[in-house]
């Protein structure tokens, strides 16, 4: 039988409790009273989507669901737009964005979390990609949990850690398993405990592995959070780098304005295990590397299609940790570039601790 307890009980697991500001139970009528987290009206609207969604698929047929979700006040609005706050010991925020699904973001920063704490730079990685987390799997900490902490008498995340990346995924958490729909318009909230409510400690790069594409989530994940720059991957194909222009244009937009630090081409050419120096460029040629230079946008890198580096993301182990190899030495050249674009960028902002890494820049990978 259905009791208030229980729907505060939903409402606290499914992370909408503080949004509430009433809730009554009428017979099998549930009145619930909410705050939305912006005014937009696409914001209300989904909000609306996924809690009925939720609901039905907790309670079905039970309860009627009568919804009345508000606007938040002008000074709610303020504490939410956090955007440019710095996050005390985290240096740089790097967002890895791509236009497209499938391109091989994840994999990209993986990677290259990997080879920047390699080179020494103290690294987390945050998997931002709500709709298929693949940081668990790619860094080898499926199935484990972020433990708590208590830091100056609050209780925090504490990032688990492997390869000397730090690391917190939405796959860590339980919920992870609540229909996509849901996740949507929760997505920013979650986004923003993970990173604010988290014992990152100190870090000179905090990478950001963000949903493909270019939705409403992206802007408010963006808008949220003091990004310093953005990386953006694509393949050379053709449709792909339609959308690889979207997603530049969104981090240029006048409201956003976050330096695009440069574009990474995945899968530039295949080339066999057995013939390394052979190259097809099954994807077309340097495709991603023209649009980079229309767009005035440095290039980082082209990274070959090759099987190992699909086999070491299956097994958790990312290639560029393959001392010696070529994978490895493209990393290390896409993360010097990276930085160096970093450094350019920095010398435009008033001083601030990300000039810091100028005096790091160009350092050699070590073996760990
Ligand atoms: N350079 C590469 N060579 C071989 N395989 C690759 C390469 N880059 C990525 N892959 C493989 O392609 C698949 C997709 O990669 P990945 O999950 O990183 O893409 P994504 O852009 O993050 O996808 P999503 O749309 O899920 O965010 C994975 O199986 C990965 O191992």
């Amino acid at each position: 039988m259905i009791n208030k307890e229980k729907v505060q009980a939903f409402l606290k697991e499914i992370e909408v409790d503080d949004l509430v500001t009433n809730l009554q139970l009428m017979g099998g009528n549930v009145l619930i009273d909410m705050v939305a987290h912006s005014p937009a009206m696409h914001e209300k609207k989904k909000l609306e989507v996924a809690m009925k969604q939720a609901f039905s698929t907790e309670f079905g047929d039970e309860v009627v669901l009568k919804l009345k979700i508000t606007s938040p006040e002008p000074t709610q609005i303020q504490q939410s737009q956090i955007k440019g706050k710095q996050i005390p010991g985290i240096t740089n925020i790097i967002a890895i964005a791509s236009g497209k699904g499938g391109v091989g973001k994840s994999t990209v920063a993986a990677n290259l979390a990997v080879t920047l704490a390699k080179m020494d730079f103290k690294v987390g990685l945050l998997d931002a990609d709500i709709y298929g987390p693949s940081v668990p799997t790619m860094m080898d900490t499926d199935g484990q949990k972020p433990l708590s902490v208590e830091i100056d008498g609050k209780t925090m995340m504490q990032p688990l850690e492997n390869y000397g990346v730090k690391m917190l995924s939405i796959g860590y958490f339980s919920g992870a398993n609540q229909a996509v729909v849901w996740r949507g318009p929760m997505a920013s909230k979650a986004l923003n405990q993970l990173i604010r409510d988290a014992n990152w400690g100190e870090l000179d790069f905090l990478l950001i592995d963000l949903p493909p594409g270019t939705g409403d989530i992206h802007l408010s994940i963006i808008q949220e959070v003091p990004v310093t720059g953005a990386v953006i991957v694509s393949t050379p194909q053709h449709v792909a780098l339609a959308d690889v222009k979207r997603g530049i244009a969104m981090f240029q937009m006048e409201s956003i304005n976050i330096p695009v630090l440069g574009l990474i081409e995945n899968m530039s050419y295949f080339s066999p295990e057995e013939l390394p120096e052979n190259k097809y460029y099954i994807f077309g040629k340097q495709g991603a590397q023209y649009l980079a230079v229309d767009l005035n946008i440095p290039i980082l890198g082209e990274i070959p299609l090759i099987q190992s580096i699909r086999e070491s993301g299956d097994v958790g182990r990312p290639a560029a940790l393959q001392d010696g190899s070529k994978i490895q030495k493209i990393y290390v050249d896409v993360a010097q570039k990276m930085i160096e674009s970093l450094v350019e960028r920095n010398k435009n902002m008033p001083p601030t601790e990300a000039v810091k890494i100028t005096t790091m820049a160009g350092c050699a990978p070590k073996n760990k």
